[in-house]
């Protein structure tokens, strides 16, 4: 039997950089919120043994592919504890949307959709803690994928509280550069002493990206773009980009200014959700 699941994209609707830890990682304050757009994502459970992916993605081998590096951990891992046998065996499908390297997490959003649908099809019983932990491995942002609400990620994304923001509707673009994660972190003039702040601050000052200044700077497209929308709408930066989103409180206007966009700009219109597709297909 193949089963279907939802693996959305996420915006980081805010993200504040801490601090710096010994390891090179970004300590970070950051708003994700999921978006109701996503990849598809098939699952074919069986007893062959063998983990194989149906789709190649671009300029990523199948060893270094987050979805075949999630199942793989999750059958090890369950195997160790002794919750499956080795010949448990899956053919997943992937059907790609959102653009890759672009700070809309699906890299991550797959892995976290694996880890969630293999979990339920081979029967293993890890509650959703134990995932997240499991996919902290694989990526920062796996864990909020897991997790599945809206949430402010502190530490390097795995510290997560639930919060509720408006769900608006957002006019999303991509500059057609990606900006690869780490060059970003590495830049020198990245600003990377944000005050911490509590969460009912957060949510009650305005909200902005610490990456959104470099990123304009060093990708002259990025910038660009945003002073396009910035036109229109209160625009920002997701994640490290290179995906910039405009705000809107109704589809409607976010499709307006869709009909006007130049041509070299990819752009689709989605709207936020505090609970991701996953979540709701769970819980049905
Ligand atoms: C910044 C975010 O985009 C916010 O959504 C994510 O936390 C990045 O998550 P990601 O793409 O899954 O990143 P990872 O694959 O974990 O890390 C890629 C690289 O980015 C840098 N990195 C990442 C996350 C973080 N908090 N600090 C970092 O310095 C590290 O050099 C790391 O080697
Ligand atoms: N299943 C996958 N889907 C997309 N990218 C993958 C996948 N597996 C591995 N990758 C690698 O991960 C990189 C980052 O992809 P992803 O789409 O998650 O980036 P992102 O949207 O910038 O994520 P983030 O917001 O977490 O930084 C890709 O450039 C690719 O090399």
């Amino acid at each position: 039997m193949i089963d279907r699941w939802p693996s959305p994209g996420k915006l980081n609707l805010f993200l504040y950089i801490t601090g710096q830890r010994k390891d090179g990682y970004h300590n970070l304050q950051t708003l994700f919120q999921f978006l109701d757009y996503g990849d598809e994502m098939t699952f074919a459970v069986d007893q062959q043994n063998h983990i194989s992916l149906l789709n190649n993605i671009a300029n990523v081998a199948c060893e270094e592919n987050l979805i075949f590096c999630a199942a793989q951990r999750l059958k090890a891992r369950a195997i160790a504890d002794q919750r499956c046998q080795e010949t448990v065996g899956v053919s997943i499908g992937i059907e790609k949307k959102l653009p890759m390297g672009g700070g809309l997490g699906g890299g991550s959003s797959n892995a976290a959709t694996t880890l969630i649908a293999l979990n339920r099809l081979w029967g293993l019983n890890y509650s959703m803690p134990q995932l997240a932990e499991l996919g902290l491995t694989l990526g920062a942002d796996v864990p909020i994928f897991v997790h599945g609400y809206a949430a402010l990620a502190e530490g390097i994304g795995e510290q997560l509280t639930p919060v509720a923001p408006p769900e608006k509707w957002y006019l999303v673009a991509h500059p057609g550069v990606s900006i690869p994660t780490p060059t970003l972190f590495k830049d020198p003039e990245l600003t990377r002493n944000t005050r911490v702040r509590s969460v009912e601050q957060l949510m009650h000052s305005p909200w902005s990206n610490d990456c959104e200044a470099i990123a304009r700077k060093r990708f002259r497209k990025v910038d660009e773009l945003l002073n396009w929308l910035l036109e229109y709408a209160p625009s920002r930066l997701t994640g490290t980009g290179a995906c910039v989103f405009a705000e809107f409180d109704s589809e409607a206007a976010a499709r307006q200014v869709l009909t006007l966009t130049p041509p070299w700009m990819t752009c689709f219109v989605a709207k936020g959700a505090n609970m991701s597709l996953l979540h709701r297909q769970l819980s049905e």
